[in-house]
């Protein structure tokens, strides 16, 4: 199910003739992700953006067709059989437990960790920046941290695929600079295949390979971040950037999410 052969540890991702439906939203997905690469997930609001991620999760079965990762398709199988991470904006932690705890939930969900687990916490704790902070709780720590504790997650858990869902939408555009800038580590490291919702372009910019862009529940465009926004981008998602651009601007603001 790991694909080695590039020296990445990612699995692919593939969603073939998946369809499903909120009611009158109807949606339809076919992709290929490939196993080890960054994908950015852009387009408007309610454009399904979500519902793809949590289609691959297993937060949500499709009506019809496979959701393969690696060789395997895990369409009906639940969230926490499936080889992967996901980070939502928010509520990715538990209030009670303590960072180390959290984190610690990457190994075991009963929390019975043997020394190399709690050592492989105290590795990740350190790596994410969170060293000394392993006895807060959630409450005691600031936006940037709390997600730093999910990432801190993501590495003990250590799955070939990473689900992020606008997980640094909430921060300034510094701090989400530096939560890219440590996700792009996190890959570089690992290779793990990477699907992430945006609504920021230059986060897409930033860490993106492959841009797959969404319109009415549809993937409308998919290709390579660079040509996206080149010239010759597609018309959709040129169009999609100026009113996103212009409404930017009109709120007088230069990257907040409106
Ligand atoms: N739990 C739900 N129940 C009913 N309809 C839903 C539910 N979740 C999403 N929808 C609808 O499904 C469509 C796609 O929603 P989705 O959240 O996937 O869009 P999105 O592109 O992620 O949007 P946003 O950028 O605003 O987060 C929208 O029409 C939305 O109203």
């Amino acid at each position: 199910m790991t694909d080695t052969s590039n020296g990445r540890t990612g699995a692919a991702v593939r969603l073939d003739g998946v369809t499903f439906s909120y009611g009158e939203a109807s949606m339809a997905f076919d992709l290929t992700v490939e196993a080890g690469s960054i994908t950015a997930i852009m387009g408007p609001s309610g454009s399904g953006k979500s519902t793809l991620l949590n289609l691959v999760a297993g937060f949500e079965t499709p009506k019809s067709g496979r959701v393969l990762i690696g060789d395997r398709d895990v369409a009906h199988e639940p969230p926490a059989a499936r080889p992967l991470s996901m980070v939502f904006q928010e509520n990715n932690l538990f209030a009670h437990l303590d960072v180390a705890q959290n984190v610690g939930l990457g190994r075991s969900p009963a929390l019975r960790l043997t020394p190399s687990d709690r050592t492989a916490v105290s590795e990740a704790l350190v790596r994410t920046g969170l060293g000394g902070k392993e006895h807060r709780l959630p409450r005691e720590l600031s936006g940037g941290e709390r997600q730093r504790v999910a990432l801190a997650r993501v590495l003990v858990r250590d799955r070939p695929v990473l689900l992020l869902d606008e997980p640094f939408a909430s921060l300034g555009p510094a701090l989400r600079e530096d939560m890219l800038g440590l996700v792009a580590d996190l890959h570089a490291e690992r290779g793990m295949t990477v699907l992430f919702v945006t609504h920021q372009p230059e986060d897409a910019r930033r860490i993106g390979e492959t841009m797959v862009f969404l319109e009415d529940g549809k993937i409308t465009a998919i290709g390579e971040v660079s040509k996206f926004f080149g010239k010759h981008g597609p018309e959709a998602f040129r169009r999609y950037i100026g009113s996103v651009a212009g409404s930017l601007q009109s709120h007088g603001i230069a990257r907040k999410r409106t």
